[in-house]
Protein backbone atom coordinates (compact mmCIF):
# COMPACT_ATOMS: atom_id res chain seq x y z
CA UNK A 1 0.00 0.00 0.00
CA UNK A 2 1.24 3.42 -1.61
CA UNK A 3 0.38 6.09 0.81
CA UNK A 4 -2.22 8.80 -1.19
CA UNK A 5 -0.53 12.36 -1.67
CA UNK A 6 -3.84 14.41 -0.67
CA UNK A 7 -4.35 18.13 -2.33
CA UNK A 8 -7.45 20.34 -2.71
CA UNK A 9 -7.50 21.42 -6.65
CA UNK A 10 -8.92 23.49 -8.47
CA UNK A 11 -10.89 22.26 -11.14
CA UNK A 12 -12.47 25.44 -12.27
CA UNK A 13 -12.65 24.27 -16.32
CA UNK A 14 -10.62 22.00 -16.31
CA UNK A 15 -11.90 18.72 -18.46
CA UNK A 16 -13.07 16.04 -16.89
CA UNK A 17 -14.54 12.58 -18.75
CA UNK A 18 -16.71 10.66 -17.05
CA UNK A 19 -17.33 7.04 -18.50
CA UNK A 20 -20.42 5.52 -17.36
CA UNK A 21 -23.59 7.20 -16.62
CA UNK A 22 -25.17 5.03 -13.41
CA UNK A 23 -25.47 6.20 -9.73
CA UNK A 24 -21.88 6.08 -9.08
CA UNK A 25 -21.02 8.05 -12.36
CA UNK A 26 -24.04 10.69 -10.97
CA UNK A 27 -22.13 10.52 -7.29
CA UNK A 28 -18.79 11.45 -8.57
CA UNK A 29 -20.51 14.39 -11.20
CA UNK A 30 -22.57 15.64 -8.47
CA UNK A 31 -19.30 16.44 -6.74
CA UNK A 32 -17.04 17.80 -9.64
CA UNK A 33 -20.17 19.93 -10.69
CA UNK A 34 -19.90 21.59 -7.45
CA UNK A 35 -16.09 22.53 -8.27
CA UNK A 36 -17.11 23.90 -11.32
CA UNK A 37 -15.13 21.54 -13.36
CA UNK A 38 -15.94 20.71 -17.06
CA UNK A 39 -17.45 17.88 -17.06
CA UNK A 40 -18.27 15.56 -19.71
CA UNK A 41 -20.31 12.04 -19.35
CA UNK A 42 -19.63 9.16 -21.79
CA UNK A 43 -22.97 6.72 -21.35
CA UNK A 44 -25.80 5.29 -23.51
CA UNK A 45 -27.69 5.87 -20.64
CA UNK A 46 -27.62 8.01 -17.64
CA UNK A 47 -29.47 8.45 -14.10
CA UNK A 48 -32.63 10.70 -13.94
CA UNK A 49 -30.46 13.00 -12.10
CA UNK A 50 -27.84 13.57 -14.87
CA UNK A 51 -30.04 13.72 -17.76
CA UNK A 52 -31.69 16.58 -16.14
CA UNK A 53 -28.24 18.42 -15.73
CA UNK A 54 -27.56 17.73 -19.27
CA UNK A 55 -30.23 18.67 -19.97
CA UNK A 56 -29.70 22.47 -18.11
CA UNK A 57 -26.45 22.38 -20.05
CA UNK A 58 -24.44 21.66 -16.77
CA UNK A 59 -22.64 18.61 -18.39
CA UNK A 60 -21.94 17.62 -21.51
CA UNK A 61 -23.10 14.17 -22.59
CA UNK A 62 -21.68 11.90 -25.17
CA UNK A 63 -24.49 9.22 -25.71
CA UNK A 64 -22.57 6.98 -26.53
CA UNK A 65 -19.88 3.64 -25.92
CA UNK A 66 -16.85 4.96 -24.45
CA UNK A 67 -13.98 4.80 -27.24
CA UNK A 68 -10.31 6.00 -26.78
CA UNK A 69 -10.78 9.51 -28.37
CA UNK A 70 -12.78 10.40 -25.77
CA UNK A 71 -10.46 11.01 -23.31
CA UNK A 72 -8.66 13.89 -25.09
CA UNK A 73 -8.00 16.82 -23.05
CA UNK A 74 -9.44 15.36 -19.84
CA UNK A 75 -6.98 16.16 -16.94
CA UNK A 76 -9.31 13.71 -14.97
CA UNK A 77 -11.23 10.24 -16.00
CA UNK A 78 -13.84 8.14 -14.22
CA UNK A 79 -14.17 4.98 -15.11
CA UNK A 80 -17.61 4.34 -13.78
CA UNK A 81 -19.08 2.05 -15.84
CA UNK A 82 -20.66 -1.27 -14.46
CA UNK A 83 -18.06 -3.63 -16.85
CA UNK A 84 -14.98 -4.44 -15.17
CA UNK A 85 -13.87 -4.75 -19.01
CA UNK A 86 -14.35 -1.62 -20.02
CA UNK A 87 -13.17 0.18 -17.17
CA UNK A 88 -10.02 -1.13 -17.68
CA UNK A 89 -9.85 -0.30 -21.18
CA UNK A 90 -10.70 2.86 -20.17
CA UNK A 91 -7.86 3.01 -17.89
CA UNK A 92 -5.28 2.03 -20.70
CA UNK A 93 -6.88 4.42 -23.10
CA UNK A 94 -5.70 7.32 -20.95
CA UNK A 95 -2.14 9.00 -21.31
CA UNK A 96 0.24 9.03 -18.83
CA UNK A 97 -0.33 12.77 -17.59
CA UNK A 98 -3.81 11.95 -16.92
CA UNK A 99 -5.14 10.73 -13.63
CA UNK A 100 -7.92 7.64 -13.69
CA UNK A 101 -10.09 6.78 -10.84
CA UNK A 102 -11.26 3.38 -11.41
CA UNK A 103 -14.56 2.45 -9.52
CA UNK A 104 -13.86 -1.26 -9.24
CA UNK A 105 -10.16 -0.81 -8.94
CA UNK A 106 -8.76 0.89 -6.12
CA UNK A 107 -5.64 -0.63 -6.33
CA UNK A 108 -5.10 0.38 -10.33
CA UNK A 109 -6.44 4.21 -9.42
CA UNK A 110 -4.32 7.33 -10.04
CA UNK A 111 -6.77 8.72 -7.55
CA UNK A 112 -9.72 8.27 -4.95
CA UNK A 113 -12.55 10.36 -3.84
CA UNK A 114 -11.95 11.16 -0.34
CA UNK A 115 -15.50 11.17 1.38
CA UNK A 116 -16.35 15.08 1.96
CA UNK A 117 -17.36 17.45 4.60
CA UNK A 118 -17.45 21.25 3.62
CA UNK A 119 -18.76 24.15 5.18
CA UNK A 120 -18.25 26.85 2.80
CA UNK A 121 -13.90 27.34 2.62
CA UNK A 122 -13.65 24.61 5.47
CA UNK A 123 -13.21 21.81 3.80
CA UNK A 124 -12.00 18.23 5.24
CA UNK A 125 -11.75 15.44 3.17
CA UNK A 126 -11.18 11.73 4.65
CA UNK A 127 -9.98 8.58 3.16
CA UNK A 128 -9.32 5.24 4.30
CA UNK A 129 -7.13 4.50 1.11
CA UNK A 130 -9.64 2.09 -0.13
CA UNK A 131 -9.97 0.15 3.29
CA UNK A 132 -13.64 0.76 3.80
CA UNK A 133 -15.69 3.78 2.22
CA UNK A 134 -18.19 2.83 4.96
CA UNK A 135 -16.04 4.22 7.87
CA UNK A 136 -15.43 7.15 5.76
CA UNK A 137 -18.92 8.06 5.72
CA UNK A 138 -19.15 7.35 9.40
CA UNK A 139 -16.24 9.90 9.93
CA UNK A 140 -17.47 12.08 7.74
CA UNK A 141 -20.86 12.23 10.37
CA UNK A 142 -18.80 12.82 12.77
CA UNK A 143 -16.78 15.49 12.14
CA UNK A 144 -20.03 17.01 10.47
CA UNK A 145 -21.52 17.19 14.11
CA UNK A 146 -18.43 18.94 15.65
CA UNK A 147 -18.00 21.68 12.87
CA UNK A 148 -21.36 22.91 12.03
CA UNK A 149 -22.58 25.45 9.69
CA UNK A 150 -21.26 28.10 11.78
CA UNK A 151 -17.63 27.36 10.16
CA UNK A 152 -19.10 28.62 7.11
CA UNK A 153 -19.74 32.38 8.33
CA UNK A 154 -16.62 31.96 10.48
CA UNK A 155 -13.90 30.89 7.92
CA UNK A 156 -15.02 33.61 5.39
CA UNK A 157 -14.12 36.24 8.50
CA UNK A 158 -10.81 34.97 9.30
CA UNK A 159 -10.10 34.89 5.61
CA UNK A 160 -10.58 38.37 5.69
CA UNK A 161 -9.36 39.16 8.91
CA UNK A 162 -5.96 37.33 7.84
CA UNK A 163 -5.48 39.66 5.36
CA UNK A 164 -6.23 42.80 6.65
CA UNK A 165 -3.23 41.38 9.26
CA UNK A 166 -1.01 40.88 6.70
CA UNK A 167 -1.33 44.24 4.92
CA UNK A 168 -1.58 46.35 8.16
CA UNK A 169 1.08 44.38 10.84
CA UNK A 170 4.90 44.72 9.69
CA UNK A 171 6.23 42.74 12.68
CA UNK A 172 6.43 39.13 12.16
CA UNK A 173 5.66 38.23 15.82
CA UNK A 174 3.00 40.18 16.22
CA UNK A 175 1.26 39.07 12.84
CA UNK A 176 1.32 35.28 14.31
CA UNK A 177 0.22 36.60 17.36
CA UNK A 178 -3.04 38.06 15.92
CA UNK A 179 -3.65 35.58 13.28
CA UNK A 180 -3.59 32.71 16.54
CA UNK A 181 -5.94 34.95 18.16
CA UNK A 182 -8.36 35.04 15.45
CA UNK A 183 -8.55 31.61 15.10
CA UNK A 184 -9.65 30.72 18.45
CA UNK A 185 -13.07 29.59 20.08
CA UNK A 186 -13.07 32.92 21.83
CA UNK A 187 -13.61 34.48 18.13
CA UNK A 188 -15.46 31.07 16.70
CA UNK A 189 -18.45 32.08 19.02
CA UNK A 190 -18.09 36.14 19.33
CA UNK A 191 -20.90 38.09 17.88
CA UNK A 192 -18.87 41.01 17.25
CA UNK A 193 -15.77 39.98 15.29
CA UNK A 194 -15.16 42.10 13.53
CA UNK A 195 -15.26 44.90 16.40
CA UNK A 196 -12.88 42.51 18.71
CA UNK A 197 -10.35 42.44 15.62
CA UNK A 198 -10.29 46.08 15.38
CA UNK A 199 -9.62 46.87 19.00
CA UNK A 200 -7.19 44.08 19.10
CA UNK A 201 -5.37 45.56 15.96
CA UNK A 202 -5.52 49.45 17.19
CA UNK A 203 -3.92 47.96 20.37
CA UNK A 204 -1.27 46.13 19.05
CA UNK A 205 -0.38 49.08 16.41
CA UNK A 206 -0.05 51.52 18.96
CA UNK A 207 2.68 49.70 20.80
C1 LIG B 1 -11.36 3.31 -3.60
C2 LIG B 1 -12.61 4.16 -3.84
C3 LIG B 1 -12.45 4.66 -5.24
C4 LIG B 1 -13.29 5.86 -5.58
O1 LIG B 1 -14.45 5.66 -5.94
O2 LIG B 1 -12.75 6.96 -5.55
C5 LIG B 1 -13.90 3.40 -3.65
C6 LIG B 1 -14.09 2.10 -4.10
C7 LIG B 1 -15.22 1.29 -3.87
N1 LIG B 1 -16.35 1.67 -3.18
C8 LIG B 1 -17.20 0.61 -3.08
C9 LIG B 1 -18.41 0.59 -2.38
C10 LIG B 1 -19.00 1.64 -1.70
N2 LIG B 1 -18.63 2.97 -1.78
C11 LIG B 1 -19.43 3.71 -0.98
C12 LIG B 1 -19.35 5.12 -0.81
C13 LIG B 1 -18.32 5.95 -1.18
N3 LIG B 1 -17.16 5.55 -1.78
C14 LIG B 1 -16.28 6.57 -1.84
C15 LIG B 1 -14.96 6.46 -2.26
C16 LIG B 1 -14.27 5.33 -2.67
N4 LIG B 1 -14.82 4.15 -3.03
C17 LIG B 1 -12.79 5.32 -2.84
C18 LIG B 1 -12.07 5.04 -1.51
C19 LIG B 1 -12.48 5.94 -0.37
C20 LIG B 1 -11.74 5.63 0.89
O3 LIG B 1 -10.57 5.28 0.82
O4 LIG B 1 -12.27 5.76 1.99
C21 LIG B 1 -16.84 7.81 -1.23
C22 LIG B 1 -16.06 8.10 0.06
C23 LIG B 1 -16.70 9.05 -2.09
C24 LIG B 1 -17.52 9.05 -3.37
O5 LIG B 1 -17.64 8.04 -4.06
O6 LIG B 1 -18.02 10.14 -3.67
C25 LIG B 1 -18.33 7.43 -0.97
C26 LIG B 1 -18.91 7.90 0.36
C27 LIG B 1 -19.55 9.22 0.12
C28 LIG B 1 -20.06 9.89 1.37
O7 LIG B 1 -19.28 10.42 2.13
O8 LIG B 1 -21.29 9.96 1.54
C29 LIG B 1 -20.35 2.85 -0.33
C30 LIG B 1 -21.34 3.30 0.73
C31 LIG B 1 -22.55 3.96 0.20
O9 LIG B 1 -22.78 4.02 -1.01
O10 LIG B 1 -23.33 4.39 1.08
C32 LIG B 1 -20.11 1.55 -0.80
C33 LIG B 1 -20.84 0.24 -0.41
C34 LIG B 1 -20.20 -0.35 0.82
C35 LIG B 1 -18.85 -0.98 0.61
O11 LIG B 1 -18.68 -1.78 -0.32
O12 LIG B 1 -17.94 -0.69 1.41
C36 LIG B 1 -16.63 -0.49 -3.79
C37 LIG B 1 -17.23 -1.87 -3.91
C38 LIG B 1 -18.19 -1.93 -5.13
C39 LIG B 1 -18.80 -3.28 -5.33
O13 LIG B 1 -19.36 -3.81 -4.38
O14 LIG B 1 -18.71 -3.76 -6.46
C40 LIG B 1 -15.40 -0.05 -4.31
C41 LIG B 1 -14.42 -0.84 -5.14
C42 LIG B 1 -13.56 -1.71 -4.25
O15 LIG B 1 -13.44 -1.49 -3.07
O16 LIG B 1 -12.99 -2.65 -4.83
N1 LIG C 1 -16.18 3.54 -6.16
C1 LIG C 1 -17.34 3.55 -5.60
O1 LIG C 1 -17.66 4.47 -4.84
C2 LIG C 1 -18.31 2.44 -5.88
C3 LIG C 1 -18.06 1.62 -6.94
N2 LIG C 1 -18.96 0.67 -7.27
C4 LIG C 1 -18.65 -0.04 -8.55
O2 LIG C 1 -19.14 0.83 -9.58
C5 LIG C 1 -19.73 0.11 -10.64
C6 LIG C 1 -20.86 0.93 -11.28
O3 LIG C 1 -21.93 1.00 -10.37
P1 LIG C 1 -23.31 1.74 -10.70
O4 LIG C 1 -23.06 3.15 -11.08
O5 LIG C 1 -24.19 1.46 -9.55
O6 LIG C 1 -23.79 0.92 -12.00
P2 LIG C 1 -25.02 1.20 -12.94
O7 LIG C 1 -25.42 -0.12 -13.48
O8 LIG C 1 -26.01 2.06 -12.24
O9 LIG C 1 -24.41 2.08 -14.12
C7 LIG C 1 -23.51 1.59 -15.07
C8 LIG C 1 -23.38 2.63 -16.18
O10 LIG C 1 -22.32 2.25 -17.06
C9 LIG C 1 -22.72 2.53 -18.39
N3 LIG C 1 -21.95 1.72 -19.35
C10 LIG C 1 -21.91 0.38 -19.49
N4 LIG C 1 -21.10 0.06 -20.52
C11 LIG C 1 -20.60 1.21 -21.03
C12 LIG C 1 -19.70 1.52 -22.09
N5 LIG C 1 -19.16 0.58 -22.85
N6 LIG C 1 -19.42 2.82 -22.33
C13 LIG C 1 -19.97 3.80 -21.60
N7 LIG C 1 -20.82 3.55 -20.57
C14 LIG C 1 -21.14 2.27 -20.30
C15 LIG C 1 -24.19 2.20 -18.39
O11 LIG C 1 -24.83 2.84 -19.49
C16 LIG C 1 -24.63 2.76 -17.04
O12 LIG C 1 -24.95 4.13 -17.20
C17 LIG C 1 -20.21 -1.19 -9.97
O13 LIG C 1 -20.06 -2.22 -10.90
C18 LIG C 1 -19.31 -1.37 -8.76
O14 LIG C 1 -18.27 -2.28 -9.07
C19 LIG C 1 -20.12 0.48 -6.57
C20 LIG C 1 -20.39 1.24 -5.47
C21 LIG C 1 -19.49 2.31 -5.03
Amino acid sequence: MYPYYPIMINLQEKKVVVVGGGKVAERKVLHLIESHADVTVVSPNMTKTLRVMSEQHQITWLRKYFEEDDLRDAVLVFAATNDSEINEKVRKSAQPQQFVNVVDQPKKSDFHVPSMVRKGRLNIAISTTGASPILAKIIKKDLESKYGEEYEEYLDFLYEARQQIILEVKDSAMKRQLLSAIASPEFLESDQRNERLRQLLNHELEK
